[in-house]
This record gives structure tokens, C-alpha cells and sequence, in this order.
């Protein structure tokens, strides 16, 4: 039996998953945690692209991070789906840049947006900071900072905009300026214009429904309000539209804080014109995890398990934060010995100092651990991502690695687009092949041969505009380390992962131990109005989500700053899943 038909049968086993894998027609999963709403959309797109879409039509899958579309696009492989000209997974920014702004650019008479280029996050984040200190020396640059990317993210209306205040549009106004002065785009902009194109354009809509008549859409209660309209018009169009197949859960929305309106999916599932359907059973985790997740989910009908068991524990650690980090490494130790794998424990922390605090508290306990700094390393997209995969089949080969030789030459081919040809395969696979007795030579030297090979010609796709500077970031920071090097780390095997609350989204582990919720931290004392809270209530929800058996809360009923202590008390999220 095929992965696909496997999949089916499993979905059949589910009536609300089978329900909203049959639908004609618009369809929208309201899906909680671990509920399989991935797997329902990639079997379901499998199964269409089989069976309804006949080339050369095809399929567009949109998501927000590179960490998904990476997923969706392994689901899809071991799903046996083939690679096909009119075959989209990624981000939706990247689905915008690709297939909707440049190539019609010349269409709509607007040439220019042929080959816009992307600002990197760091270059924009100066532009922005650079515009506030020149139209508004004397403000907080941070809350100006926040407030106007806030605005640009929602597509403000002039309204909203006049209540912010005329210094701040007017440093709003100078940052645009200094953007275009340098022939950039940040993410808010390209969205601004690809809304403009999808939304006066009855030839754009036309053509893209003709070659994508189905959209999948992922996480949909993190799209901005910009991107919700792209979808809408690309999909209720009387006249055209695209079928919608739109999965996400709003208890999961954590990027509202910029701009993002997680309200935006329960209006969609509200629409008359599609079927809506709501996932209960959750598959990942043991019953009493998902009674604990319950009691934050008031309201919505309760999410069901099907594994008996299962373990969620308060740790009060008197002794604040160190405390808390050799209480874990006692948990790390205990958990281990008793069998569970190193990378089936994560550590989730509110912030990235104390992930940075954990991590150390680690290492100097002896435990391997990863953290993937973001701040100061790369970060994983598309272009990275692929590299590390290379790498590690090339060092490791196929047993170790888990990656097949033909999934990464399908993400080759993606990578290189319209212009991929066989000998480009060749190239690959020779160096592939030829680094697996060179494991120990400068992992510079594999990177500049991948180049040599035809990730240059990559490197400079419009395209991948967004995503080639982490390249160079990822050639620095890997400097002096070996192929294997690399490799380990990519493989993140036998090691522990510490990650931010926010980070742990769609990632899940034998063992989750949530430190530092305290008051203060969770919420953060910086979230200052209720829809911040109400994130921070989210991200509490979504890390006791990640847990399959085992789930350890840490807490000391207070927070040390360099200042002053504040006694502010235990996280008000621990004694709403009854710790306390
Ligand atoms: N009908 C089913 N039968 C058996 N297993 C299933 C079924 N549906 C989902 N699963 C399994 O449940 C697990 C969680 O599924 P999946 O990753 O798709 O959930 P999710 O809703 O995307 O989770 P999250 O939102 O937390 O990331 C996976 O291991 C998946 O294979």
C-alpha cells in the first residue's frame, strides 16, 4: 500500500478529518494542537494533485515560516507527490515575490517590480531606526519602532494612522523613503503591492487560478491582514477563484503583537460560501496533558486523546532561575536514564536570554544541547536549510542522515526554478558523492563548491532575494568548522533543544520542560495592553501543547532584575491548569 493510501485510511478513521477531507468546495479546519491538520492538508493536496488537477495546472501551499514549508514539503515527499512546474510549496512572502509580483509585473505596466529586491531584517530595522531618530529624536525608538511596523503589518487605515500621531507618521514616511531610495521592499511593502496587483487586476487573478485552481493555505489565524485579502481574492472571485482548502487554529495565533489579526480565521470559518469543519481528537499528546491544555481553551469543544496516561508536574524552585536550571538538569538526567533520547527533550523558555542562561546551565552540566541562537547565527530558509540537508547526506550518507538522495535533488530542483536541467543533478550528486570521504575538510570549502555546482546561479534569483543573505551569514558563522561539524549540528541527534516559547510551534517532544513562569515572564511585565497578554497567554498554551508525555513546569514566585527584586508571584497560566 502507497504513503497516500495509508494516509487515507487513516483520515477515515476520523469522521471530522474524512468530513474535511471529502468536501467540494471551500473548506476551512479549525484544527487544536497535535489534532493531524498537517497531515489532512498534505494528504489532501497529495490526493488532489493525483487525482483532480491534471497538468500542467497545479497547486500553491502557503505557510508563514521556512520551518513549515520545509515540513510540508518532506510530508509531501513521503507522500510520493511529483515535482511539477505549477507546484508551490513555501512562504507565503516567497509565494508573493515568485508567483504573483514579478512576473506580472510588465502585465500590469509597473516593470519595475520585475526584480524588486527584499531588505534584509537587519538592513530594514536600521532604515527604520535611522528615520525615527532623524523625524523624532527624543522618542522611545523602540515603541515607535513596534508601533509602525504594527501599522504597516495591519495596513493601517489613515484613521489608525492619525492616532499614532503626526511624529510617527512622519518617521513612518522617512523610513519608506529610505527604502526606495535604495531600491528596497520590506515584507509590509510586498505585501501592500502584491494586494494591489491580486486586487485590481482581473488578468492576474485569471492567470494565477489557472495555474493554481487549488490553495492550500496553513496557519492561517498568523496571516496579516494583507495576506488574508490576497487569499480572498484569489478565492472568491465570482467570476474565478481558486478552492480554498485553509487550515489553523486561533488558541495558536502568536504574532498578533505585529500587526496579525487572529480573529481574521474564525471570520473566514463564519462565511456561508465554504464548510467549515473542527478537529477534536489530538494524537500527540497523553490525557493528562490535553486535560491540562482544556482548562485553557474555554468555550471551544474539548479536545479529545487516545493515549491513557501521561504525566504534567509543578516544580516550585525557591532559589529563583539557577534554581530552576539544576532542577531541569536533574529532570534532563532522571528522563534519560530511564530511557527517553536526548532529542526528545526540549527546554522552553519565554526569552532568548534565558535560553542563552539554560543552554550554558547545560553545557556546564555535561548535557549536549542545541540552540539556535537567531541573533547571532543564521537562520533556517530555504537556501540554509538545503545546505545543512547537503551536507549531511553527504557526510553521513542516507542511513543517518534521513534524507533521501532523490528529496534533495527535488529541493535542488525547486531551489533552481525555471532553470533547472539535468546536468545541474549531475553536478550535485558528484559533489555529494565526493565529499563523503572529505567529512573533515572546511565546511567553507563544500559551500564553495555547492556554489560551483549551481547554488550561485540560485544565489542570485530575484526569487530567493529574501532568503541569499543568510547564506552569507551561515558562510561566516561556519567559518572554522568542519563538514562534520555541520553535519552534527543539522542532526540535532542525541542532543537536547532549548527553544523559545515562540519557536516551539509545530515541534513537539517526549518531554517539555517549561521554565521561568513566573509572573512577569508570563506574561512579560513589557506586555502592557490585553491583546499582548492575550498572546502571552497563547504561547503558554502552545508550549504545553508541545509535550507528548511528559510535561514539567518550573516557577519561583518571583524575578530578579539588575535592579531590584520583584515578589509579583507564579505565572496566573500555572494555576489556570491547576498546578496550583
Ligand atoms: N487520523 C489519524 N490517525 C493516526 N494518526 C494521526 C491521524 N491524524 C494525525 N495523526 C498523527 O498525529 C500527529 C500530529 O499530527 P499533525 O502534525 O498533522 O498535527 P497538527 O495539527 O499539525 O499539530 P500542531 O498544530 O500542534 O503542529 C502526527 O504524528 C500524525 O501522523
Amino acid at each position: 500500500m502507497s504513503n497516500l493510501s495509508a494516509s487515507i485510511d487513516e483520515l477515515k478513521n476520523n469522521g471530522c478529518q474524512w468530513k474535511a477531507f471529502t468536501t467540494e468546495g471551500h473548506c476551512v479546519v479549525l484544527a487544536p494542537p497535535g489534532s493531524g491538520k498537517t497531515k489532512l492538508l498534505t494528504t489532501r493536496m497529495a490526493y488532489d494533485l493525483a487525482n483532480k488537477i491534471n497538468r500542467p495546472q497545479g497547486a500553491a501551499c502557503i505557510t508563514l515560516t521556512n520551518a513549515a514549508a520545509d515540513q510540508l514539503r518532506r510530508r509531501m515527499e513521503r507522500l510520493g507527490t511529483e515535482d511539477r512546474p505549477n507546484f508551490f510549496i513555501g512562504t507565503v512572502h516567497s509565494f508573493l515575490l515568485r508567483r504573483v509580483v514579478a512576473p506580472f509585473a510588465h502585465a500590469v505596466g509597473r516593470p519595475e517590480l520585475a526584480s524588486i529586491t527584499i531588505a534584509s531584517e537587519e538592513e530594514s530595522q536600521k532604515l527604520l531606526h535611522e528615520a525615527i531618530y532623524e523625524a523624532y529624536p527624543s522618542a522611545d525608538t523602540w515603541n515607535v519602532a513596534t508601533t509602525i511596523n504594527f501599522n504597516r503589518t495591519r495596513m493601517a487605515s489613515a484613521e489608525d494612522w492619525a492616532k499614532s500621531g503626526e511624529g510617527l507618521i512622519e518617521a513612518a514616511r522617512h523610513y519608506e523613503a529610505k527604502l526606495e531610495e535604495r531600491g528596497l521592499h520590506d515584507f509590509s511593502g510586498l505585501v501592500e503591492i502584491a494586494v494591489q496587483l491580486v486586487e485590481n487586476h482581473q488578468i492576474v487573478r485569471q492567470v494565477l487560478n489557472a495555474q493554481f485552481p487549488h490553495l492550500y493555505v496553513d496557519e492561517y489565524q498568523d496571516l496579516s491582514p494583507g495576506l488574508d485579502r490576497v487569499v480572498k481574492a484569489l478565492c472568491f472571485d465570482y467570476l474565478t477563484g481558486s478552492e480554498l482548502f485553509a487550515v489553523g487554529d486561533p488558541d495558536q495565533a502568536l504574532f498578533g503583537f505585529t500587526g496579525t489579526r487572529p480573529e481574521l480565521l474564525d471570520e473566514l470559518a463564519a462565511r456561508t460560501d465554504l464548510t467549515s469543519v473542527e478537529l477534536t481528537r489530538n494524537y500527540r499528546s497523553r490525557d493528562e496533558i490535553i486535560k491540562r491544555a482544556n482548562m485553557m481553551r474555554p468555550g471551544r469543544v474539548p479536545m479529545v486523546g487516545d493515549k491513557p496516561g501521561g504525566s504534567v508536574a509543578g516544580i516550585y524552585c525557591p532559589g529563583g532561575l539557577p534554581d530552576q536550571y539544576q532542577r531541569v538538569v536533574d529532570v534532563i538526567g532522571e528522563a534519560h536514564s530511564g530511557g527517553v533520547a536526548l532529542h526528545e527533550i526540549a527546554v522552553l523558555c519565554p526569552t532568548r536570554d534565558l535560553c542563552l542562561e539554560v543552554t550554558d546551565a547545560l553545557r556546564r552540566a555535561g548535557i549536549p544541547v542545541f540552540y539556535r541562537d537567531v541573533k547571532k547565527e543564521y537562520r533556517p530558509n530555504s537556501l540554509t536549510r538545503f545546505i545543512e540537508s547537503a551536507a549531511t547526506w553527504a557526510a553521513t550518507g542516507r542511513e543517518t542522515s534521513g534524507y533521501r538522495l532523490g528529496d534533495l535533488l527535488k529541493q535542488w530542483r525547486h531551489l533552481l526554478g525555471p532553470s533547472r536541467t539535468p546536468q545541474y543533478d549531475r553536478k550535485l550528486v558528484s559533489v555529494l558523492v565526493e565529499w563523503g570521504d572529505r567529512a573533515d575538510e572546511a565546511a567553507t570549502t563544500f559551500l564553495d563548491e555547492l556554489r560551483q555546482a549551481g547554488l550561485g546561479d540560485v544565489l542570485g534569483q530575484v526569487a530567493l532575494a529574501a532568503d541569499a543573505p543568510e547564506v552569507r551569514k551561515m558562510e561566516a558563522v561556519i567559518r572554522t568548522w568542519s563538514l562534520r561539524e555541520l553535519t552534527q549540528r543539522a542532526l540535532r541527534q542525541d542532543r537536547v533543544e532549548v527553544i523559545t516559547t515562540t519557536s516551539s510551534k509545530g515541534l513537539e517532544f517526549d518531554v517539555v520542560l517549561l521554565v521561568g513562569a513566573d509572573n512577569g515572564r508570563m506574561p512579560s511585565h513589557m506586555s502592557n495592553t490585553p491583546e499582548r497578554r492575550a498572546e502571552d497567554r497563547r504561547k503558554f498554551y502552545v508550549s504545553v501543547t508541545r509535550a507528548r508525555d511528559d510535561l514539567r513546569i518550573f516557577y519561583s514566585g518571583f524575578r530578579l532584575t539588575r535592579w531590584r527584586r520583584w515578589d509579583d508571584g507564579v505565572s496566573p497560566y500555572v494555576g489556570e491548569i491547576e498546578l496550583l
